[in-house]
């Protein structure tokens, strides 16, 4: 991916794994967030192709990539602050009307025959997410903390095949950042979900993600476990320009 003379994601190839937590870490500047956007439909590549279990979705937009079971998560959540909690679930599983679909709940209201399943899937959801007690809340009122576990609640409403979340735990206290952890890893366990996760605190890494992708300078580095590439003096170079120390602690 060029911009101008920029390469900001340069050669880059990898499959991430089925049924597994991957992280993608790096320093800033890496091209992380490049990588996900060209991933989930937001940037066309200069060249190269995204596949998706074989399929080619390279020049796909974002929206028939999430009918194909591509979800993502934000930085800075993307919710619909004047919506409820429970209506921005269902607008997310609504399936049948890609992106008219939020006109569509507001028009129709919440509750006719056919939005029955849909309204069960958010209900459960937010059961899982411990979200109930809000369900009626304007999504704009919900804390920072909330709004990035209301986040990755709309990602699992149409049941995707691979979910990135972009830095899901950023700027969340230790509790809820725990509780998020907690969560992503039952999905996974009990339910086989497939996550890619870009994140800053390798602590948190290390207590989700099983395989290990660094970036550096638009490139890939190195792949492993988070004890492999931590102390990998390729990786203490890109973070520290070959200081003294131990990535991530
Ligand atoms: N739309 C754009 N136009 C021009 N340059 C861009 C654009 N988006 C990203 N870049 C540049 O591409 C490089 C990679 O940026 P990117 O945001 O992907 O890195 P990152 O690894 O996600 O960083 P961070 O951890 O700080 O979020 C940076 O040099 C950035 O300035």
């Amino acid at each position: 991916m060029r911009f101008g003379g920029l390469a900001a994601v340069d050669d880059v190839s990898f499959a991430i794994g089925k049924g597994i937590i991957t992280g993608l870490i790096g320093p800033n500047g890496a091209g992380k967030t490049t990588l996900f956007n060209i991933i989930a439909g937001r940037l066309f590549p200069t060249s190269g192709r995204v596949l998706l279990e074989g399929d080619d979705i390279t020049r796909l937009p974002p929206h028939e990539r999430s009918h194909k079971g591509l979800a993502r998560t934000f930085q800075i959540p993307h919710e619909f602050g004047a919506l409820t909690v429970l209506e921005n679930l269902m607008v997310a599983g609504d399936t049948s009307r890609g992106e008219n679909a939020f006109n569509a709940v507001l028009r129709r209201g919440l509750f006719l025959r056919e939005e029955r399943a849909v309204y069960e899937r958010a209900r459960d959801t937010l059961d899982f997410l411990e979200l109930s007690h809000v369900k009626s809340e304007k999504a704009g009122n919900l804390s920072g903390g909330q709004k990035k576990l209301l986040e990755l609640g709309r990602s699992l409403m149409r049941e995707p095949r691979l979910i990135l979340l972009d830095e899901i735990g950023a700027g969340i206290n230790r509790t809820l950042l725990g509780k998020i952890a907690e969560k992503i890893k039952r999905l996974n366990e009990e339910r086989g979900f497939t996550f890619c996760l870009i994140e800053h605190d390798l602590d948190y890494v290390s207590k989700l993600c099983s395989d290990v992708i660094v970036m550096a300078q638009g490139k890939v580095l190195t792949r492993g476990t988070i004890d492999e590439v931590r102390h990998d003096e390729r990786v203490i170079e890109a973070y520290f320009g070959g200081g003294k120390y131990e990535v991530g602690t």
